[in-house]
C-alpha cells in the first residue's frame, strides 16, 4: 500500500507563479490512499481543487484555521482580530494590495492577507500591537492567530476520521508546512522551499515544484511495489 499524503499547494503542486501543474489531474486521483490538501489559501480554493481533482473533500485551510474533514467543518482562528489588525494597518497608511473584489479574503473565514508588496515592518508592527502574527509564506503575508496551524489541522483531520499522522507522507515549500513535516510521519521539502520548511523537513529535494513533488511520489511507488 502507498501512504496517505498531505500535500501543500502553492509552491508544491504548482508552478513558481502558482498556477497548478496538470500533472496533479493525473497523479492525485490515482493515488491509492488518503490525499489531505493542507493549505494557507481560504477555504473555497481547496474544497474546489477537490472538487476538479475527483478528490474526496479532506482538507485544512487557511493554514489550518479550517478544517473539513468526513463532512463536517471545524473553525479555529480569529478572524475578528486579524482584520481589527488590518484594518489599523489600512488606518496607519498600509495597503493590503488586494482590488476592490478582495477574492484573496472575501471567503477567508479565520484570517487575512495582504500581498507580499504590503509595508511590511508596519504590518509586524500592528500585528504585535493586536497579539496576532504575520507569516510569510512566498505567495502573501497571513496575519493569523498564534497556535492555528496546518499541524494541528492534520491531527484533527486524523483524530476525525481515524488516521494516524505517522502514516502520513508530506510535502511542502514554506514555514506555513513546518507544522505540518513535524506532525505526519516523514516530511519533504520541495527545492524551492524556504529556510524554515528546509529545516523541519526529513528531507530536501533535489527538485522544485511539482518536479519535487512527483519526485517524492514515484519513489513511495517504488517502495510499494519493491
Ligand atoms: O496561501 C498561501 O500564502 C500559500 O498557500 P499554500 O499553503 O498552499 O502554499
Ligand atoms: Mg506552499
Amino acid at each position: 500500500m502507498v501512504p496517505p499524503l498531505v500535500l501543500d499547494i502553492d509552491g508544491t503542486l504548482t508552478d513558481a507563479d502558482g498556477h497548478l501543474d496538470p500533472r496533479a489531474f493525473e497523479v492525485l486521483p490515482a493515488w491509492d490512499a488518503p490525499v489531505i490538501l493542507a493549505t494557507g489559501k481560504a477555504f473555497p480554493y481547496p474544497v474546489s481543487l477537490c472538487h476538479y481533482l475527483g478528490l474526496p473533500q479532506t482538507v485544512i485551510a487557511e493554514n489550518g484555521g479550517v478544517v473539513l474533514a468526513d463532512g463536517e467543518v471545524t473553525f479555529t482562528g480569529d478572524r475578528e482580530a486579524a482584520q481589527a489588525a488590518a484594518d489599523e494597518f489600512v488606518a496607519r497608511g498600509g495597503d493590503l494590495g488586494w482590488d476592490a473584489a478582495d477574492t484573496a479574503n472575501r471567503w477567508r473565514e479565520t484570517e487575512i492577507i495582504a500581498r507580499l508588496n504590503a509595508d511590511e515592518a508596519l504590518l509586524r508592527a500592528v500585528a504585535d500591537e493586536f497579539d496576532v502574527e504575520v507569516i510569510d509564506t512566498g505567495f502573501a503575508y497571513h496575519i493569523k492567530t498564534p497556535g492555528v496551524e496546518k499541524g494541528v489541522g492534520l491531527e484533527r483531520v486524523c483524530e476525525t476520521m481515524d488516521y494516524d499522522p505517522e502514516d502520513f507522507v508530506a510535502v511542502g515549500d514554506s514555514v506555513n508546512d513546518a507544522s505540518t513535516f513535524r506532525v505526519a510521519g516523514r516530511s519533504y521539502a520541495v527545492a524551492n522551499a524556504d529556510d524554515v520548511a528546509k529545516e523541519a523537513a526529513d528531507t530536501v529535494l533535489d527538485r522544485s515544484y511539482m518536479d519535487g513533488t512527483l519526485s517524492v511520489l514515484d519513489s513511495l511507488r517504488e517502495e510499494d511495489a519493491a
